[in-house]
């Protein structure tokens, strides 16, 4: 069974493997690898990865399977405005640029590499682009489901290895009943923990890691245990999926104007039920740069500046882009504001 060079059916052949030869930069840009691979970003972006790492070889994956899986995964991500197949795509990217830090040499196995890309294209999958408290709230059946805990992330997971169980799409099949295990705990230790709700705990805990950090002779971080190793794979998946901020502004912005569509039509929803409008979601009191500035200093900026002392200097320049990109919507706050979109 044969399959496209870049994974996916294309006529602008040339210009996406042009694109996609910049795989391993910070700001690549998703939306027009979106275009490019008719609506395949996902599948486009996951498959270029795993060749890069040669995790096809090293696992003996089928090319077929692998396209396969990435092709169901891609349409089991819902059109909705934000947490759609560009948004797991463009996580999946920045996961793989930041397992590249070289601070982490040689610290990652191949099967936690693996795990960590995977985890990463699957983590939003079926997102019904509402949070887990509305979801609760309107006692829907997945918060019924799993019980108000961590229910979208729980959702996300069970889709991404329901699909597995498919022969054709099964990319694990000549991995040993032992690498299964091991890789399948930490996708769900890796989804998990993309719950906005862990994200205090998180960055405490990563706090604390980096106070005690303990290096190599030439500056590389050591992780002896498994609580270690996970927790590192855990803040990296939670800065990936709150990169946008840390994008070229033009890039960052148009994820602000999805992210915001998508919260003002979970408004939208609670206006017409009569349930109080939740924060940031009602589009007839907006403040888009205000609300930006307060992710950025309250959420963003911490985590970031927090990751930043822990691959010391390796997301030096990242952070940088992350003032600056603060500085602009802090700039548009005091002057008369003019809509981020447009
Ligand atoms: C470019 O902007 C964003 C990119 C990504 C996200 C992702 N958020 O995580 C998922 C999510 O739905 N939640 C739950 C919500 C109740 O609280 C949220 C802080 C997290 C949020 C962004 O901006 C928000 C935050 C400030 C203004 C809109
Ligand atoms: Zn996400």
């Amino acid at each position: 069974v044969s399959v496209p060079e870049l994974g996916v059916e294309t006529s602008h052949t040339d210009e996406l493997r042009s694109l996609m030869s910049h795989i391993n930069d910070w700001g690549l840009d998703t939306f027009r690898i979106e275009d490019l691979s008719c609506q395949r970003p996902l599948t486009a972006i996951t498959y270029k990865i795993f060749q890069e790492r040669f995790l096809l070889r090293t696992y003996a994956i089928e090319p077929h399977t692998l396209i396969s899986y990435l092709l169901t995964l891609e349409d089991h991500y819902q059109q909705v405005p934000y947490h759609n197949k560009a948004h797991g795509a463009d996580v999946c990217q920045s996961m793989h640029v930041l397992l590249n830090a070289s601070a982490l040499d040689g610290v990652f196995t191949d099967l936690e590499i693996m795990s960590a890309i995977f985890a990463s294209a699957v983590h939003d999958v079926d997102h019904p682009g509402v949070t887990n408290q509305f979801l609760i709230n309107t006692r829907n059946d997945l918060a019924i489901m799993y019980n108000d805990e961590s229910v979208l992330e729980n959702h996300h997971l069970a889709v991404a290895f329901k699909l597995l169980q498919a022969d054709e799409r099964n990319i694990f099949s000549n991995l040993t009943p032992k690498q299964i295990k091991t890789l399948r705990k930490m996708v769900i230790d890796m989804v998990l923990a993309t719950d906005m709700s862990k994200h205090m705990q998180l960055l405490a805990d990563l706090k604390t890691m980096v106070e005690s950090k303990k290096v190599t002779g030439n500056n590389i971080i050591m992780l002896e245990s498994y609580d270690d190793r996970i927790q590192v794979l855990q803040n990296m998946i939670h800065c990936a999926d709150l990169s946008n901020p840390t994008k070229p502004l033009d890039i960052y912005i148009k994820w602000t104007d999805r992210i915001m569509e998508e919260f003002w039509r979970q408004g939208d929803k609670e206006r017409d039920l009569g349930l109080e409008i939740s924060p940031m979601c009602d589009r007839h009191v907006a403040s888009v740069e205000k609300h930006q500035v307060g992710f950025i200093e309250f959420i963003v900026h911490p985590l970031w500046e927090t990751w930043a002392d822990l691959v010391y200097p390796d997301a030096s320049a990242i952070l940088e882009t992350l003032e600056q990109n603060r500085d602009w919507y802090q700039a548009r706050l005091s002057s008369p504001s003019s809509s981020s979109s447009t």
